[in-house]
């Protein structure tokens, strides 16, 4: 059923990655379940988690693997979607795959348009301070057509070439769509007693000149606005984790870190478990949504964010791992993503927005956003 497969390099197994099945993976450390043993979805995603124990111990099965979505409030229609699968393959190893080309597309769309989104950037700002929110997270789409299915295989590889630090993720979504992406965030990691966060919040673009490239690091490592939008993420973690943990370390400063598209702030927090019956995915239940893609308050946020995008984000912004029979797993924020169904393919990229945000500049962090994506289908510099 599960085949520990050391000799295995990581990228082999994002190469027998086939449209279906499951696959997370950094150059270091894969996964990929394939077949469908048992699928589990509840729009509650507690009791998603409380329900994922009993189906391991009645199948037998090593693992569970699925897909928050971004909307789990008390409405939300698009449910959490996990699938047992038939066969569990886990590597260590090092990269091995080249590029691949792919086809260019025959459409693009930004939904909404860039002008409408800064005007939407606006409106949140203004928002923000009428309803005494702090941050809310605003995400616009781009919409790609193409004359013949998308080959989400070569998207997938592609992703993992060009991103072996972060977690390249293939998931299958209801409705035969399917979530690809290439994340640096993980919203948490269980090990045995251990957990492990990694928020990322405040972001400039990378710049293919060297000198601008350090400004822009410089500019984002002492910029108010970013370290406020980037404490309000790791003051509603601490708070979120606190009940489950003995200990908490928390640095007292992000660290600034790279993707090849995006400078960001990140704090990566450590505790330890108080009772080790919590799952890896009763705590995604738990943490999900953090300010860092929805907002704070968080209900407030969300109604924002839905009052001004003009699309459902689906599992944009949502959660995606894996959860073993022992309670350990890894769920990583699903964003610089796209979503594919057959020829088209909407990509998505968000920015929190606070007092201080200017359209054009969060517009411009959208549009770097988007780049992880875009590498990967060739297209960096013709969208
Ligand atoms: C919402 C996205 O990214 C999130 C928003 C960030 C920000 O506003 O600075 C940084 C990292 C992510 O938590 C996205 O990539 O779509």
């Amino acid at each position: 059923m599960s085949s520990p497969d050391p000799a295995t390099p990581a990228l082999d197994l994002a190469a027998r990655y086939q449209r279906g099945d499951f696959l997370f993976t950094t150059a270091q450390r894969a996964l990929l379940a394939q077949g469908t043993l048992r699928t589990v979805t509840d729009t509650d995603p507690r009791q998603l988690a409380a329900a994922i124990p009993g189906v391991l111990a009645s199948t037998g099965a090593p693992l569970a693997v699925g897909v928050l979505p971004f909307d789990t409030g008390p409405d939300t229609k698009v449910p959490g979607h996990l699938v047992v699968p038939r066969t569990v393959h886990r590597s260590e190893g090092a990269p091995l795959l080249t590029r691949e080309v792919l086809p260019a597309p025959v459409g693009v769309r930004a939904v909404p348009s860039p002008a409408q989104h800064m005007a939407s950037v606006q409106a949140a700002v203004h928002a923000l301070g009428e309803r005494d929110l702090r941050k809310a997270v605003l995400a616009r789409a781009l919409d790609l057509e193409f004359a013949s299915p998308v080959p989400a295989e070569r998207v997938v590889r592609n992703l993992a070439v060009g991103n072996p630090r972060h977690f390249t993720y293939a998931a299958e979504l209801p409705g035969g769509r399917t979530l690809v992406g290439a994340t640096p965030e993980l919203l948490l990691r269980r090990t045995g007693r251990t957990v492990f966060s990694s928020p990322h919040a405040g972001s400039m673009p990378r710049s293919a000149d060297p000198a601008t490239d350090r400004a822009n690091g410089e500019a984002l490592r002492t910029s108010r606005k970013d370290q406020l939008e980037h404490a309000v993420v790791i003051d509603y973690l601490v708070e979120a984790l606190r009940p489950f943990c003995r200990t908490l370390e928390v640095p007292a400063e992000p660290e600034l870190v790279t993707t090849p598209a995006i400078w960001h702030l990140r704090t990566p927090i450590t505790g330890e478990l108080a009772d080790p019956d919590v799952t890896a995915l009763d705590l995604a239940a738990a943490l999900h949504p953090t300010p860092a893609i929805c907002g704070t308050p968080t209900e407030g946020a969300r109604e924002l964010v839905q009052e001004l995008e003009p699309f459902d984000r689906d599992y944009y912004a949502g959660a995606v791992g894996w959860v073993d029979a022992a309670g350990d797993g890894e769920w990583a924020v699903a964003i610089r993503c796209a979503e594919i169904a057959s020829t088209s393919m909407r990509l998505y990229a968000g920015g929190g927005i606070v007092a201080a945000s200017e359209p054009q500049v969060e517009l411009d962090e959208t549009t770097a956003k988007f780049r992880t994506l875009l590498a990967a289908m060739g297209l960096e510099d013709s969208v």
